[in-house]
């Protein structure tokens, strides 16, 4: 029996297929590849490249291979292009989940872990922010991921299955040990922009908003290591398999860091000089998310790690110094 990863190419699948081709699961990636890399996909891993608003793709995928349970990474996931283009995000997003659905009724897959965001809770009234706060999203983008629980929800109820959503915050870093690393075209993602820049690539870093209601004025942000969301991907999947019911999780560091905060440890970190700008608000973008994942330290028995901001931005660091233009285009 393997285990599907929608989305497999991009920054967080790759570094869960890694992982899931280390601890010996067979592992099959589908991915359309317009923001994924062919070259990110373990070599190990089955890999099928087409769109999962296709049913006959997913059906032809899913006949070939015992598939036992699902990684759904697959979507458009920036706050401020949703704002610009919200019916692409109900398209790829809502669309996307409802046909990946469809084909995991047709081929009897029961078992589900979603990647779902801290988006869906919008500028919460106190932090750090636990699973049960009032679910308001701020963004188009949101809106499509708590769509998309509610709809896991009746799913289950209806089918029997069972699945676990993951509200990541803020994903950053790379693999330690290298190879695999984040890669967006256009990249919008803060960490990455303040490393291009150090590395010549960008002229500045603009902050979007320097009067927000917080101790700098620049928004606030809980970092999470992508390995340390891997670990946890691992413990969802073996929470499901032990017969766990569906849930959800918040997986965060716990720790509030603002966007001066970043900057200042990623000029510490590269010992590079670059421009920072003041620019307008992005909007779309809460003042605050911090996360209490004291459930999944709980439940899941997750602990992460790699939880200091210098820990992510070095390892971001020796991923972008190593890969300046990113993956190899080939
Ligand atoms: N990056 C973060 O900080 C963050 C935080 C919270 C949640 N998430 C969620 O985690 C998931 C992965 O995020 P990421 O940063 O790795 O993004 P990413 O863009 O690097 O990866 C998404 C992958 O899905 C693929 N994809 C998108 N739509 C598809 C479709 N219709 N058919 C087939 N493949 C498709 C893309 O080609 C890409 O490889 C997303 O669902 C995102 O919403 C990310
Ligand atoms: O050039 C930049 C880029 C970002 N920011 C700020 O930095 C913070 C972080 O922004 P970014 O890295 O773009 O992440 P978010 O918009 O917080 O969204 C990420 O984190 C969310 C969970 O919190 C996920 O759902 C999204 O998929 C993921 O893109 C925000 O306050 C931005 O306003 C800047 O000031 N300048």
């Amino acid at each position: 029996m393997a285990i599907l990863v929608t989305g497999g190419a991009g920054y967080i699948g790759s570094h869960i297929v890694d992982l899931l081709i280390r601890k010996g699961y067979e592992t099959v990636v589908v991915d359309h590849l317009a923001a994924g890399h062919r070259q990110a996909v373990h070599p190990k891993a089955a890999f099928y490249e087409g769109d999962i608003r296709s049913q006959d793709f997913l059906n032809s995928v899913l006949s070939g291979e015992r598939i036992e349970a699902v990684f759904h990474f697959a979507a458009s996931s920036l706050v401020g292009e949703s704002m610009k283009n919200p019916l692409h995000y109900y398209d790829n997003n809502v669309l996307g989940s409802l046909n990946l659905l469809k084909a995991l009724d047709t081929h009897k897959v029961k078992q589900l872990v979603f990647s779902s965001t801290a988006a869906v809770y919008g500028e919460a009234k106190s932090q750090p922010i636990q699973e049960d706060a009032p679910l308001k999203p701020a963004s188009p983008y949101g809106e499509t991921k708590l769509a998309i629980e509610r709809m896991l929800h009746w799913w289950a109820q209806a089918s029997g299955a069972r699945f676990v959503s993951l509200r990541y915050f803020n994903a950053a870093g790379a693999k330690a040990s290298g190879g695999i690393g984040e890669d967006h075209q256009n990249e919008t993602h803060l960490i990455p922009i303040i490393l291009q820049a150090a590395l010549g690539k960008r002229e500045s870093v603009s902050i979007f908003g320097d009067d927000y209601p917080t101790k700098d004025g620049t928004c606030i942000r809980d970092y999470i290591h992508v390995e340390d969301l891997a670990e946890a991907h691992l413990l969802a999947l073996r929470y499901l398999e032990a017969g766990g019911k569906s849930n959800v999780f918040n997986l965060g560091g716990s720790k509030g860091i603002s966007v001066k905060e970043v900057i200042e440890t990623a000029a510490e970190v590269t010992n590079r000089w670059f421009k920072v700008t003041i620019a307008p608000r992005r909007s779309g973008d809460p003042a605050e998310l911090v996360a209490s994942s004291e459930k999944a330290r709980s439940l899941l028995n997750w602990q992460p790690k790699k939880t200091s901001i210098r820990q992510i931005v070095e390892d971001a660091w020796s991923w972008h110094r190593s890969h300046p233009d990113g993956y190899p285009k080939s």
